[in-house]
This record gives structure tokens, sequence and C-alpha cells, in this order.
């Protein structure tokens, strides 16, 4: 790897968000509560004035009607738009970039090829995929650097996405998977917390009780699993009472085929995300 920037401060860098929507908003939260970054070194943009206004109340940063402010008072700027709306921000902001700036884009599908293409080939690229419990330091993120990264900004993005949870360097090619793992996971496993308080609700519990006791489930499993590190299946045989009550459950869903389910949406919501990447965008 080449040696940092002679220019940029390793340990304050400026933060600038490039769109301040959903995940923007999580990722400037959530490294404000860690203490990554204050507000005052954190600026966003985004031309949706409502947006704007949510941000700068709840998380104290000042927020732009145009990206132009953020790209001078940042030394590294999170791409946080839509992947529909990359080729025209990359466009926008090539002509204002120095050799100071890190470009961090979250973007689904967005390769690191095509920026490079678009912000001219030397530029320090590292492509994320964040989810949105960064919000809570609960994050699970990836990424990979393109080729003109440096060791230094490999640094400041683990430090960043660390601060709100956890991540792990994968080669770019594995991100359209992790996009359909952990980047929309969130969403699935939502559906399961909501779809097992529906059963306790079914079984007689109040909504409040059987949603508290689901979520708690959900992730206390989770940090058998992170903490234990034992497999998923011996956890699973640990609640499983030969002739008991969870075997009776194991059945249904295996009969629902709940595993086969869970496979097929990390693989369709990948497959997704190395679509967006080609031309057919919606
Ligand atoms: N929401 C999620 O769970 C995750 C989202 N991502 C990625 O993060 C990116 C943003 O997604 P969300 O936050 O969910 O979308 P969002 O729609 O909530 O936020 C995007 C924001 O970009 C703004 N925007 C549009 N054009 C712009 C421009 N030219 N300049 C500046 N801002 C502009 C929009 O007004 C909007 O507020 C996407 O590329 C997505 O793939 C990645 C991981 C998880
Ligand atoms: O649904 C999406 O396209 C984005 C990317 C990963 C999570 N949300």
């Amino acid at each position: 790897m080449k040696p940092p920037a002679a220019t940029a401060d390793r340990d304050a860098l400026r933060w600038g968000f490039i769109g301040s929507g959903r995940m923007a908003s999580a990722l400037v939260k959530g490294m404000i509560r860690a203490g990554v970054a204050t507000p005052d070194r954190i600026v966003a943009s985004d031309p949706q004035a409502g947006t704007r206004d949510e941000l700068a109340r709840e998380a104290g940063i000042a927020v732009h009607a145009s990206n132009s402010p953020v790209v001078e008072a940042s030394d590294a700027i999170v791409l946080a738009v839509k992947p529909q709306s990359m080729a025209s921000v990359l466009a926008e902001i090539a002509p204002m970039l120095a050799p100071r700036h890190l470009i961090v884009s979250i973007a689904a599908g967005v390769g690191i090829g095509a920026m490079r293409a678009a912000l001219g080939a030397s530029t320090r690229i590292v492509r994320v995929m964040p989810n949105t419990p960064a919000l809570l330091g609960e994050g699970a993120s990836a990424y990979a650097l393109g080729p003109d990264a440096t060791d230094a900004d490999a640094q400041a993005v683990q430090r960043f996405l660390d601060s709100v949870g956890r991540s792990v360097r994968v080669p770019e090619s594995q991100l359209d998977a992790v996009t359909g793992l952990s980047g929309s996971g969130p969403a699935f496993v939502y559906m399961v917390i909501e779809a097992l308080s529906d059963g306790g609700v079914r079984a007689g519990l109040p909504r409040d009780v059987a949603t508290t006791l689901a979520a708690q489930t959900v992730l206390g499993a989770a940090k058998m699993v992170l903490e234990t590190g034992l497999h998923p299946g011996a956890l699973k045989d640990q609640v499983t009472s030969p002739g008991g009550t969870t075997i009776a459950g194991v059945q249904v869903l295996e009969r629902a085929a709940l595993r086969g389910a869970l496979i097929d949406a990390v693989d369709a919501a990948a497959r997704r995300s190395a679509e967006l990447a080609g031309p057919a965008r919606p």
C-alpha cells in the first residue's frame, strides 16, 4: 500500500456526508454517540429541507442544501445517496476533490471501478456496506479498499465502523454478498421478530410483552453465537429437550422451509446488489 496522504490528519479527520437519509443519519448519530467525532467535525448535505432539518436538529451538525460545502469542509467524504443518484453526485464532486480527500461510498452495488472512472484513477476510495443498527453501536459492516487507499485510510474507516459496531475487511467481490446478508439483513430479522411476537400474541400474550420477549430472545441468541463461539446448531441443540416443546416448533419450521426461505432471501438481495451495478437501474 502507498503511504498516507501527507495532508490528511489521521487522528482528527473531518467527516462529510453527501446524502443525509436513513443510513447517513444512523452513522452520524452513531459516530457522535461513540465519540469518534464531535458534531463540529461532521458536516452533511441533502436537497430535502425536512431531511436536513431533522439531522441538524437530532445530531447537532451543520447540514447544507448543496454538496460543495461538504467537500470543502471535510477530509473523508461519505457518499450516502441512493445508487441511482451516484453517477450525478460523482460527476458533481469530481472537479472539487483535493489530494486530502478520502472517498467512502456506502451505496449498494456501485463498484470501486466505476467510482475511479468518474473521480480519477488516483482517488483514494473505500467501499463500505454498513447497516442501520450502527445507530445504536451494533452495526455490522464490511469494507473493501480501492487500489489507491492507504493503510491510514483503512485504519480510519475501520475505526469509524468499529465505533458503531463490528466491521470486517473483505475483497470487493464479496460486497454484494455482504449487502444481501448484513446490509439488508436487519429487515429480515425485524420480520422474524414481528412474526415471533405474533406467535406470542396467538398464544395469549399482550403485544408489548410479546414484542419485548421476541426482541430480547433474538438479541440474547445473537450474543450467544458471538460470545460463546459455539456453532448455532450446537446452541440450538442445548435448547431442544427430547420430546419437549422446542423440537415440536423446530419440526414446524423445517416443514415450512424457514432455512431455505432465509437462504433465498439473502441470495435474492445479493443478486439485486449485483444488478444495481449494471445499466438497468429502476
Ligand atoms: N438503509 C439501509 O439500511 C442501508 C442503505 N445503504 C445504502 O445507503 C445509501 C442511502 O440509503 P438510505 O439512507 O436508505 O436512503 P435515503 O433515501 O434515506 O437517503 C438518501 C438521501 O440522499 C439524498 N440525495 C438525493 N440526491 C442527492 C444529491 N444529489 N446530493 C445529496 N443528497 C442527495 C436524498 O434526499 C435522501 O435524503 C444507498 O446507496 C443504500 O444502498 C447501505 C446499507 C444499508
Ligand atoms: O435496500 C437497499 O437497497 C439498501 C442496501 C442495503 C440495505 N438497504
